[in-house]
């Protein structure tokens, strides 16, 4: 299904607007359903994004927060994305939202994905509000190209929440939730900035090939248009 685009003159305007759009949608879960499940993305597109997003009035107490992919490093590495949503999201008003980790200690990432799916599953169907980063390989999660679980991982039918991901491109090993806890989520966003991630965007969306760039089975099993958020 084709993404619905929103584009934005600078990156400030689109953290303010996806902010508003993220919070009008957990609210609506909360008037709907008493309670709202937020997964997001790490890496270093978001930051803006989660600050906007912290400040926003809401019943914060009713929401959790998690995450879409994780890599399997303490909470206290650099490049954890728990620690990008606990000292960026998790702050302000959003301080009081429920945090529900992917990491934990697991002797190994297996081990680690099993237990998190467990944690996963606990958690009420469907997420709320999925957002999604994409890299510039066509990953998007931990969907990795060339990743030993992609198929898994990639597959409409998966009843497994959260899988294991070794992969060349990935650094380290990660824990990603499956494709189909991402595409039922009601509202869906991947946001991208600049003009590299638009061209890998352009790619993404004129081929198939989801091993070649994962981004591509999010685009062909979400049952609703994502929603594209883009600035330069
Ligand atoms: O590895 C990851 O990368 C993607 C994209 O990150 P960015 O740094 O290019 O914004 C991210 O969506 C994913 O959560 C993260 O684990």
């Amino acid at each position: 299904m084709s993404p619905e685009f929103h584009e934005f003159a600078d990156r400030s305007e689109l953290a303010e607007a996806l902010a508003d759009a993220v919070a009008e949608a957990l609210d609506t879960a909360i008037g709907t359903r008493g309670r709202a499940t937020l997964a997001v993305s790490g890496g270093s597109t978001p930051k803006a994004f989660f600050k906007a997003l912290s400040g926003k009035e809401l019943a914060w107490d009713q929401v959790t927060v998690t995450l879409i992919d994780e890599r399997f490093v303490p909470e206290t590495h650099e490049r954890s994305n728990q620690k990008l949503v606990v000292e960026n999201l998790l702050v302000d008003r959003a301080a009081r939202a429920r945090f529900v980790p992917l990491f934990n200690d697991a002797p190994d990432v297996h081990l680690a994905a099993d237990r998190a799916s467990g944690v996963i599953d606990a958690l009420p169907r469907p997420i709320d509000v999925a957002i999604l980063g994409l890299g510039t390989d066509g990953h998007t999660a931990s969907f990795f190209p060339d990743g030993d679980r992609l198929a898994e991982a990639i597959d409409p039918g998966m009843p497994t929440s959260v899988l294991s991901m070794e992969a060349p491109g990935a650094g380290e090993p990660r824990l990603t939730l499956t494709l189909p806890r991402i595409v039922e989520a009601p509202l869906v966003v991947l946001h991208i900035e600049g003009g590299e991630k638009r061209q890998v965007l352009d790619q993404a969306l004129a081929g198939e090939d989801a091993n070649h760039m994962p981004i591509r089975a999010v685009f062909a099993n979400a049952p609703a248009p994502i929603h594209l958020y883009w600035a330069p």
